[in-house]
């Protein structure tokens, strides 16, 4: 073991996952589980087959000092959550945000709650084409994180980084933020297009020109447009828009076969965080000014305000533009 403390708080598919990514640092680290198992668990439902490494330790106990903490609850818990962490821990540990989505009765990203809830604590965010399974059994992978400090994001990126999790260090955490909360909406609209049976032209196209209403929201916000051609951008998009490993993307197959949303929902135990960052993102472009017509007819689908036939017109129905 190397002397470093690394705690994560959630014990779902992610934070199961990082926490076995952890270990590989040579860390010792602690998982927090909302309702931990009495006698301890070494291997969890979320990720069957998984066994926890032995430098792992299960707890319902909020960590009071780390070297770092990652935060990887729902991101609609993310804010009752960090109030609670902000009661225990010490001043000055950091905090990394793995969550991507926007809290939906606010449209924030994670990091402008954590500004809300933990005002003095230096915070970063993780995000990248990352599934949950594969880290967990050490397959290779890449993530960005970013922090606002550039000096704080190189110090996680030295502490977290391991011979098969390989992350890239950035100022920009409103793009990464973005990319890693709108990359789930616009899996949900690539799965709708498959499940509806109309072919990975058009998915292609679905996912390529999302991109440009992503970077222009990403830009109104203060982040970089090259950002999306990132790990948390393009490549996240790539992974989620195609794997059938993804919640959001298979989500969205299940209902554009017609299922409805509120029989697949019901029959999940898991989280897919585009269902309700979708609303979220449309109320925050609309209020930022930008137009992103992709976001917001996948938005109106899944809302059953559009039928798929109405949202193929509006998508399609318009006028040539300049690429
Ligand atoms: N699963 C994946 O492959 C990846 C997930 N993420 C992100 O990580 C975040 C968490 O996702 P998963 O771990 O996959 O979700 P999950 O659905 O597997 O687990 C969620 C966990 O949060 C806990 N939880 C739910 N409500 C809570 C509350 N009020 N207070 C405390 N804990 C609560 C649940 O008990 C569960 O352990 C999401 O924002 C997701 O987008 C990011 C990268 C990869
Ligand atoms: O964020 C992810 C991969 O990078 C996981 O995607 P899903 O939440 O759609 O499963």
């Amino acid at each position: 073991m190397n002397g470093r403390h690394i705690a994560v708080i959630g014990a779902g598919a992610w934070g199961t996952a990082l926490a076995c990514a952890a270990a590989r640092t040579g860390a010792r680290v602690t998982l927090w589980m909302r309702t931990p198992v009495p006698g301890g668990v070494r291997e969890l439902p979320r990720l069957p087959g998984i066994q926890l490494p032995d430098a792992v330790t299960v707890t319902g106990v909020f960590p009071t000092h780390a070297d770092v903490v990652l935060l990887v609850v729902p991101v609609q818990t993310a804010r009752s959550v960090s109030v609670a962490l902000e009661g225990v821990l010490a001043p000055g540990v950091p905090v990394v945000t793995c969550c991507k989505g926007l809290e939906q009765a606010t449209s924030l990203l994670p990091l402008t709650v954590l500004a809300e809830t933990m005002p003095d604590r230096p915070t970063a965010v993780l995000s990248g084409p990352n599934f949950a399974i594969e880290i967990a059994k050490d397959l290779p992978a890449a993530a960005t994180l970013a922090s606002t400090d550039l000096t704080l994001a190189k110090h996680l990126t030295s502490i977290l980084n391991s011979s098969s999790f390989r992350l890239y260090a950035s100022n920009d955490v409103a793009g990464v933020q973005l990319a890693g909360a709108a990359k789930n909406v616009v899996a949900i609209g690539a799965g709708i297009v498959i499940g509806a049976g109309l072919g990975e032209n058009g998915r292609a196209a679905l996912i390529t020109r999302a991109v440009a209403e992503i970077a222009r929201l990403a830009e109104a916000l203060g982040g970089r447009a090259a950002t999306l051609a990132g790990l948390s951008g393009v490549g996240d998009l790539i992974l989620t828009c195609t794997g059938r490993g993804s919640r959001n993307y298979s989500l969205g197959i299940e209902f554009g076969e017609g299922r409805p949303l509120s029989e697949i929902l019901a029959s999940r135990t898991t989280v897919a965080e585009g269902v309700l960052t979708a609303p979220a993102l449309v109320a925050l472009a609309q209020k930022m000014g930008v137009h992103v017509p992709i976001l917001e007819t996948i938005t109106h689908l899944l809302s059953e305000k559009l039928t798929l036939e109405e949202a193929r017109t509006l998508l399609l129905d318009r006028p040539p533009t300049l690429e």
